[in-house]
Parts: structure tokens; sequence; C-alpha cells
């Protein structure tokens, strides 16, 4: 049997770690993210929100999905592209989106080019992540699809928050030349800013 790299050990153990949560643990720590950024002042003029449709034990963002289409603001979701490896964009997401699986059988938006954003005019992405530790390292998926696209960003807009369970927490991620360290992150117990 070939031996597993150590980032491919690394997300191997902390998604089994993240599954394992209970559904009660889950429904806390989305309670927990929705206060924190309802609480956050700098979040209320934010219009332009991307995030994910959580899956495989991520950070469930429902109930913050739902608050931000109550308050009229812009919800979007990646869309990886089927024809280019390590390609994603932001989709527009309402509550009348038909969803469907892609490869990952993560749900996502039935594309269409109009309601593409580009990131720049974005005012906040909520990144999922496998694993980080507590210099704002982060370990994802695998894909490479948000290093990619955080790499194109540059300046103060959009601001990129990760979003995690504590038991995601390591105490080194094996970093890699093309990784895009996070300048915050939460978890339902803390908010990480470097
Ligand atoms: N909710 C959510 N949506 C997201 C991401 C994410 O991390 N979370 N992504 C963040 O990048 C992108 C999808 N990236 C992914 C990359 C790898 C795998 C995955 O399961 N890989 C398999 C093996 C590869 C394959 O099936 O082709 C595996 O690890 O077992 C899933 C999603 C876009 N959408
Ligand atoms: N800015 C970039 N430009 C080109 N290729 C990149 C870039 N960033 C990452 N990659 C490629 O993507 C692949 C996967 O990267 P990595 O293992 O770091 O993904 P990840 O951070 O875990 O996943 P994700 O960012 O999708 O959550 C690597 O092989 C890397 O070469």
């Amino acid at each position: 049997m070939p031996q597993l790299d150590p980032r491919q050990q690394l997300r191997k153990q902390i998604r089994l770690q993240r599954s394992a949560l209970s559904p009660l643990q889950q429904l806390e720590a989305s309670q927990a993210i929705l206060e924190y950024l309802q609480d956050d002042p700098e979040f209320i003029p934010m219009q332009r929100v991307a995030l994910y449709l959580a899956f495989d034990g991520e950070l469930d963002l429902s109930l913050l999905i739902n608050c931000l289409w109550q308050q009229g603001k812009q919800v979007y979701v990646p869309l990886v592209d089927p024809t280019k490896n390590g390609e994603m964009c932001f989709h527009r997401y309402q509550a009348s989106s038909p969803l469907q699986a892609n490869r990952f059988g993560i749900g996502e938006p039935i594309f269409d080019a109009k309601q593409v954003i580009d990131a720049q005019q974005l005012d906040l992405i909520l990144a999922p992540l496998v694993a980080f530790d507590s210099q704002g390292n982060r370990l994802g998926m695998g894909g490479g699809y948000y290093d990619r696209l955080l790499a194109q960003i540059s300046g103060d807009k959009p601001l990129v928050i990760g979003l995690a369970h504590d038991c995601q927490q390591i105490n080194e991620v094996p970093v890699q030349a093309w990784d895009q360290p996070l300048k915050r992150i939460i978890t339902p117990s803390r908010y990480w800013c470097w």
C-alpha cells in the first residue's frame, strides 16, 4: 500500500473527527457562528457574501444563509468548473435556486453565467477548511480551489474568514508555497485575528 503524504493523512484524520460530531454539537456550532457574525458591527454593511454549502461534517451555515436572505443580502456559493481542474467560481444562491450535486457530491446551483460574481466584487468570503493552526495556515480539501481563488484577491476587499470547528485546529499545518494563510478564522469558541 502506498503511504499517504502528511497532508493527506491530516485531511483523513481531521475529516473523520469532524464527521463524528453529533447533530447537537453541529447545531451549537452553527448558532455560535451566527452570533459572532450578527454581533460584529463590521458585518452589518456587507451585502455580498460568499459562503459554502456544508458537507462531510463542515460547520453548517444554513442558519446564517437564512438570516442573510431575510436581511435581503446576496448569497453566493462555490461552483466547481467540471471542465477545468481546480477552478471554481462564486454563483448566486437564492431560496428558489435548484441545487444539483457536483462531482464531489456537494450541492451547487445550476450554472448561469449571469449569476456568477467576480470575487473582487464580494464583501465577504467565508471559506471552508479541513485543518488550521495558530498561525492562520489553512489546509483545504486538496483541490487547490480556494488557494487559486484567494491568490487572485488583493487589498482589503473582500474580507476572508475561515470557518471551522474547534477540533479542526492542529499544531502545525505542513505548508506549501502556494498556500494562502488566513487573516481570520472563527470557531465556535474563538475569533482568531492575525
Ligand atoms: N462545502 C464545500 N464546498 C466546496 C469546497 C469545500 O471545501 N467545502 N471546496 C474547497 O475547495 C471546493 C470543492 N473541493 C473539494 C475537493 C476535494 C474533494 C474530495 O472529496 N476529494 C476526494 C477525492 C477526489 C475526487 O473524488 O475526485 C477525497 O478527498 O476523498 C471534495 C471537494 C468547492 N466547494
Ligand atoms: N495559486 C495557485 N495556482 C496554481 N495552482 C495552485 C495554486 N494554489 C494551489 N494550486 C495547486 O492546487 C493543488 C492542491 O493544493 P492544496 O493541496 O494546497 O489544496 P487545499 O488548500 O488543500 O485545497 P482548497 O484550497 O481547495 O481548499 C496543488 O497541487 C497546487 O499545485
